[in-house]
């Protein structure tokens, strides 16, 4: 599991390191450039390319975070790369720049210029500079900035990121991404790898700061026993080995979890086809349908394993049906349309509230909410449907505010509303009503695609089913990793989306890393994406052997 801090918790770890009658900041900085440093070569070296003779230009600002550059870039001027150091502040860290001019680095001076506006400063001139290097280390701001790059150093950067550099490495953070939140003040220049000292920022695994970070690697620096809980969690795929749910011996399709579904209408009959089949893929038991004929011939015709629960509120022209079979969780929501499927929609949710059971919540169900859900429920909106249900708190905010600050308000969402919140996007957001998020992002951009969210709301709906109930952690799995009681759901969630993003990866040939790094990939389907399902479980359980 990968555990992130705001960069205030990595800081206050630090303190006790700082004593000025020590020179403890000191040991901290030079393992803090070493790493940086020793990554910058491994980047090279598995690029084919010779860091002896090729050129590196460091960004530096005026704290420690350019102290951090700086003694990287000596370190690989003493290997042998040609060094420059742009100082965007006009002055720098005092030590790092002695070392780095005694390196025989090349110091230059970032100039705003005499008046405002005049165009007299060197941004420009810079920036081609900067873009003829192989390697561009970005240590302008780190986890001392109060918002983002401004005057020369954001013109700088804005002109530079139109350049593309061929490789951006960003110390710490990349400059202009806040490290608590992941929130992104513009010009942020693009890494490919963000190095980062002591504990991974959290605002390295939350969008949009994700999206600018390129591969994170952590340097320790041995502050990390000082750190204190995580406040955002990513599994990795051996998590999922040990978490993901197995048969009994005893096992019989009931014990194994019913799921049961109300999604899907004759205007959109594709999401009911499509989350009903993800569900069956995904381990289900069994699933028990409800929903006009219609769609149920196409849902029997995808998934003749589903079993269809007759048509309720719409077959009884609106007087109302029983649900018939029993089921251990529910999944209501996509694609929902008119009456008699909204009655059965808000039928099974009471069903679920009387009946204590866990549901996915999605798309149109979102509307039907009670003002407090059980932290069982797990909502699944994208970033439009969190600004609506926000909207109906009395909250408003927009799409764009919620994609600017998804941590934010997923966190805000799954404290208002008492339930368990899965914010969809290219990285996922899975908030506990705890505080407790994880974050997951293995799916490739051909994922976004019409039908891929039913899919992973098929794909929890099962999880759910199977692991719902007294005996959810029997085996220990979720504590062993350290996850409370309470977060489990949450835990849950983000499971689904792991397993979501991997078999969308699958069934598209390109992981997520390599996709970030320039591989292909091809188109998928959200069928397609289901029906990799079982062959990537196969594959992830078979490594707990
Ligand atoms: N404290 C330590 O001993 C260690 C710190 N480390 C590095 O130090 C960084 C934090 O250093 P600092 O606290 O000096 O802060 P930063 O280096 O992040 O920079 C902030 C500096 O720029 C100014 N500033 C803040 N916001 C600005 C803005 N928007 N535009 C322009 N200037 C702005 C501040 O006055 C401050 O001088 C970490 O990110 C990390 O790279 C590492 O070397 C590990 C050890
Ligand atoms: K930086």
């Amino acid at each position: 599991m990968i555990s992130a801090f705001t960069g205030t918790d990595v800081r206050a770890a630090e303190q006790p390191l700082l004593d000025p009658r020590s020179d403890g900041g000191a040991v901290l900085m030079q393992r803090a450039a070493h790493g940086l440093a020793a990554a910058i070569v491994s980047e090279l070296r598995a690029r084919g390319q010779r860091f002896a003779g090729s050129g590196v230009t460091v960004l530096a600002g005026k704290g420690n975070n350019g102290g951090d550059g700086l003694f990287a870039a000596s370190f690989l001027a003493r290997r042998g790369m040609r060094t420059t150091a742009v100082l965007t502040a006009g002055s720098a860290h005092t030590e790092a720049l002695a070392a780095f001019t005694a390196a025989g680095g090349r110091v230059l001076i970032l100039d705003s210029g005499s008046n405002a506006g005049s165009n007299a400063g060197n941004a420009e001139e810079l920036a081609v500079l900067c873009a003829g290097d192989d390697v561009v280390i970005d240590a302008v701001l780190g986890t001392g900035a109060r918002g983002g790059l401004r005057g020369a150093a954001a013109e700088l950067v804005a002109a530079l990121q139109e350049l593309r550099p061929r490789l951006v490495v960003a110390c710490d953070v990349p400059s202009g991404v806040d490290a608590d939140t992941g929130e992104v003040h513009w010009p942020v220049l693009d890494a490919q790898l963000t190095v980062t000292f002591g504990g991974i920022k959290a605002g390295l695994l939350a969008d949009p700061g994700e999206g600018c970070a390129g591969r994170v690697q952590l340097v320790p620096i041995g502050i990390e026993s000082l750190l204190p809980a995580p406040v955002l969690r990513r599994f990795s795929t051996a998590d999922l080995a040990a978490l993901l749910p197995s048969p009994g011996r005893r096992a019989h399709k009931y014990s194994r979890g019913v799921l049961g579904v109300v999604a899907g209408s004759e205007k959109y009959a594709g999401a009911a086809v499509l989350s009903v089949h993800a569900a069956v893929v995904s381990g289900a038991g069994m699933v028990r349908y409800l929903g006009p004929a219609a769609v149920a011939r196409q849902v029997l015709a995808r998934t003749p394993e589903a079993l269809w629960e007759g048509a309720g509120a719409e077959g009884a022209n609106g007087s109302g049906g029983a649900w018939p079979g029993r089921v251990q969780a529910w999944l209501v929501g996509p694609g929902l349309d008119g009456a008699g499927q909204l009655e059965n929609a808000r039928d099974a949710l009471a069903a679920a509230l009387d009946g204590g059971q866990p549901a996915v919540v999605d798309a149109g169900a979102l509307e039907l909410l009670p003002d407090r859900c059980p932290p069982h429920w797990i909502l699944t909106p994208h970033a439009g449907e969190l600004s609506a249900l926000l909207g109906r708190s009395e909250m408003p905010v927009t799409r764009e505010d919620v994609e600017s600050r998804p941590l934010h308000f997923v966190r805000l969402a799954a404290e208002h509303t008492g339930a368990t919140v899965l914010l969809k996007g290219a990285t996922t957001l899975v908030a506990s009503p705890s505080g407790a998020v994880f974050s997951q992002s293995e799916g490739c951009p051909w994922m976004a695609t019409a039908g891929s969210g039913d899919v992973l709301a098929g794909i929890l709906g099962a999880l759910l089913a199977q692991c719902a109930g007294p005996g959810m952690d029997d085996d220990g799995a979720f504590a062993a990793l350290g996850v409370a009681p309470e977060d489990r759901w949450a835990a849950l969630g983000a499971v689904a989306v792991s397993l979501h993003g991997l078999a969308g990866s699958a069934a598209s040939g390109v992981s997520r890393a390599r996709f970030d790094a320039g591989a292909g990939g091809g188109p998928v389907t959200a069928l397609g994406i289901a029906d990799a399902v079982s062959g990537v479980w196969a594959q992830i359980v078979a490594d707990r052997l």
